[in-house]
């Protein structure tokens, strides 16, 4: 910007009242100037002395010596130097005189403006300006082309060659319209000009001439239209990233360099209760701290978390430093817990079953010998009480023992604990079941077979489970499914205390106490010929009837709490509690396969159990939705005496029915209408 000071011209010599006019014609012809401004001593202007002041002293004949006094000019027109240069350029351009004083700040005469130095310091500035300006052009990437008024090119800058293909000097001195036909349009408006793949503003000046001129200026847009592609490209990179995040297994969230949120998957916010706009551009450390993803930026390597937990949720994280140039520019923080469940579940259960299988294997070892002890029987109920009380005093006597019950009530254990408290503990308890062992191979299973018993068969001999338990105690679980003829094999041993074994003839001699189980109707099979009637007196001199599970309300509390701590001793695991609503079903539920079956049920749900507490969730359907719930009232009771029927004839089908007064066929059609395990 020009400054007024640029174009004063210093005044170096003192002109005052006494100066000669010798000095003066001396100064005039030394410096060319107008006027000398006059002042006293200080430099305060008194008035100009004009070059006509001059000519006038020398036409009036004043000697040399004359002092210039008389001749001065009083109205002489002074500028302060720190007028804006706009006002300056305003008052020469409006003054009469060709010259001014010009003052500085404190009204001492400095130097003298002229009007010619004012168009000097003008065109120069304007030289200046036109120089940057062309500079700008040459540089700019836009294109430019000027025209005067008639649209005779005047410039091109080479922007402007390079989007039209042309060199500069070919497009300078021709017609805007014979190079480029067409390219006005006579709309001033910016346009997309296709042929040079750019935007064009057409501007119009006035010229020296006063004519239009035309200012033109190409914008190429094909950088911005591959900025365009680029952004796209970004914006779709980030659309797929944003749709992988949403769909994402895990928990994922990323950051940038000021680790600052900028993407989070809906798992993660899941996993910490959390919500995106809750977390969205928050830094890290502020949100979610414990994922420690700042390390990373010290680190600047990968790293992977310990175990952490989340209301119960363990989850694992993985910190991923972004890194650009090797610098790191965010992180990732990829949080796992979903599989780990499925993980640790899986090992959870191989856990049990390691444990499991462990268990079995120490009872395995103690096979043949009787596990169980009076403590080892669960009951709360008073009737059971007794009957474990009865069974202990029988146990020390060695009559035969005949226990009845549903299947599942615990008559085994019942036998376990009578030869556990009985002379015999320390000798063989053995367990035959009748009703696995096919027919055929019963006998021998009870008698053992002499070497080369069977013909043509090189079998060596085999012990009988009745050599076997030769001292001690022979549990035969469901007697009721024996054969009538092993039945009498089995009574004359009771009676005769000695046996033959298979193809032998030696009568061998036996002690052994036998306890016999069944969940079948011995009464009315004996009436229907199915048991021999000697064999079921035989073996019922002391009889236990132990009662189903449904009947011992008190005891399925009881039971559960009990087999829960035995479960988790041979599971492994620590369930303690049980929720409300669980309890609730299992209280309700029927019970048709009585302890067997609340075992199961407890074993099931406390492996699939979570947090130490079994809930609904973990029992088996058929639970949650009983079928006596379906059941109306009328139908309650119905279903109460029938099973009060059942247990007072000892599930003697034809003795209810005619207690109940009704037919037996009617007692059956009930029984599976209710789905009555008898
Ligand atoms: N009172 C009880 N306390 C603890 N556990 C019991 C009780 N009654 C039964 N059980 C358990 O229930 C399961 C079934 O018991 P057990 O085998 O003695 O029944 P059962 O009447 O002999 O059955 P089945 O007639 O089908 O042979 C066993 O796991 C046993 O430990």
């Amino acid at each position: 910007m020009l400054e007024f000071r640029d174009i004063v011209t210093p005044v170096d010599c003192l002109v005052t009242e006494t100066t000669t006019l010798q000095e003066a014609v001396e100064i005039f012809m030394e410096k060319k100037w107008n006027l000398l401004p006059v002042t006293d001593l200080e430099r305060n202007l008194l008035g100009v002395f004009t070059r006509s002041g001059l000519y006038q002293m020398i036409l009036e004949g004043n000697p040399l010596e004359t002092a210039i006094q008389p001749y001065i000019k009083k109205e002489a027109r002074s500028i302060r130097i720190d007028t804006p240069y706009n006002e300056i350029e305003q008052a020469v351009k409006t003054s009469q005189v060709g010259t001014g004083v010009v003052l500085d700040e404190q009204d001492k005469v400095i130097g003298l403006l002229t009007k010619t130095e004012m168009v000097l310091a003008l065109l120069k500035s304007a030289n200046t300006l036109k120089e940057q300006l062309e500079t700008i052009l040459q540089h700019s990437n836009i294109g430019v082309l000027m025209t005067d008024g008639s649209q005779q090119m005047i410039y091109a800058n080479e922007a402007f060659a390079k989007i039209s293909g042309r060199t500069v000097a070919s497009i300078m001195s021709r017609k805007l319209g014979d190079i480029f036909p067409g390219l006005l349009n006579g709309d001033d408006m910016p346009h997309h000009y296709e042929k040079f793949k750019s935007i064009l503003h057409v501007s119009s000046y006035e010229t020296v001439n006063h004519e239009e001129g035309k200012i033109l200026l190409f914008q190429d847009i094909s950088e911005l239209e591959k900025m365009a592609e680029e952004l796209e490209t970004v914006k779709k990179l980030k659309l797929t990233i944003e749709t992988t995040l949403e769909y994402a297994y895990d928990g994922i969230l990323m950051t940038d360099e000021k680790n600052r949120i900028t993407m989070v998957s809906p798992p993660m916010l899941e996993l910490f209760s959390l919500e995106k706009n809750e977390v969205l551009h928050k830094p890290v450390e502020q949100v979610l701290p414990q994922l420690k993803l700042g390390n990373v930026f010290q680190s600047e390597m990968a790293e992977v978390s310990d175990f952490n937990e989340m209301n119960g949720i363990r989850y694992i994280v993985n910190r991923i430093p972004i890194k650009k140039d090797g610098k790191v520019i965010g992180a990732i923080g990829k949080v796992m817990f979903r599989q780990l469940n499925e993980v640790s579940e899986l090992f959870k259960r191989l856990q049990k079953a390691e444990n499991k299988a462990s268990f079995f294997h120490e009872q395995l070892q103690k096979s043949e010998s009787a596990r169980f002890t009076w403590d080892h029987i669960f009951s709360k109920d008073p009737y059971m009480e007794k009957l474990k009380k009865s069974a202990a005093k029988a146990a020390k006597g060695r009559s035969t023992v005949l226990i009845r019950g549903e299947s599942g009530t615990g008559k085994e254990l019942f036998a376990h604990a009578i030869h556990n408290s009985s002379a015999r503990s320390e000798r063989k308890f053995i367990v035959v079941n009748c009703a696995a062992i096919p027919e055929d191979l019963l006998e021998s299973e009870f008698f053992g077979y002499e070497e080369g018993a069977f013909t043509g068969a090189k079998l060596r001999g085999k012990i009988g489970k009745f050599d076997l338990a030769n001292g001690g105690t022979l549990f035969l679980d469901e007697i009721g499914d024996m054969s009538l003829s092993l039945q009498a094999k089995l009574l004359r041993v009771l009676q005769e205390r000695e046996f033959y074994r298979v193809g032998g003839n030696v009568r061998v001699k036996v002690d052994v106490r036998i306890i016999a189980a069944t969940n079948r109707n011995l009464e009315e099979m004996v009436r229907q010929g199915k048991f021999r009637e000697d064999l079921y007196y035989r073996l019922n001199v002391i009889s236990l009837n132990i009662p189903p599970l449904r009947d011992r309300v008190q005891d399925v509390e009881y039971l559960i709490m009990e087999l829960m701590k035995e479960l988790n001793s041979m599971l492994g695991t620590s369930i303690t509690g049980i929720a409300s609503s669980a309890k609730t079903a299992l209280l309700r539920y029927e019970w048709p396969g009585n302890v067997r079956e609340l075992r199961n049920v407890l074993e099931r749900a406390m492996t699939f159990a979570e947090h130490g507490k079994i809930q609904a969730e973990d029992l088996p359907d058929y639970l949650l939705s009983p079928l006596t719930e379906q059941i109306s009232l009328a139908e309650d009771a119905e279903l109460g005496a029938i099973r009060k029927a059942l247990s007072q004839t000892n599930g003697n089908k034809a003795k209810a029915a005619k207690l109940l007064g009704i037919s037996r066929s009617g007692l059956y059609e009930k029984i599976k209408k209710y789905q009555l395990s008898v």
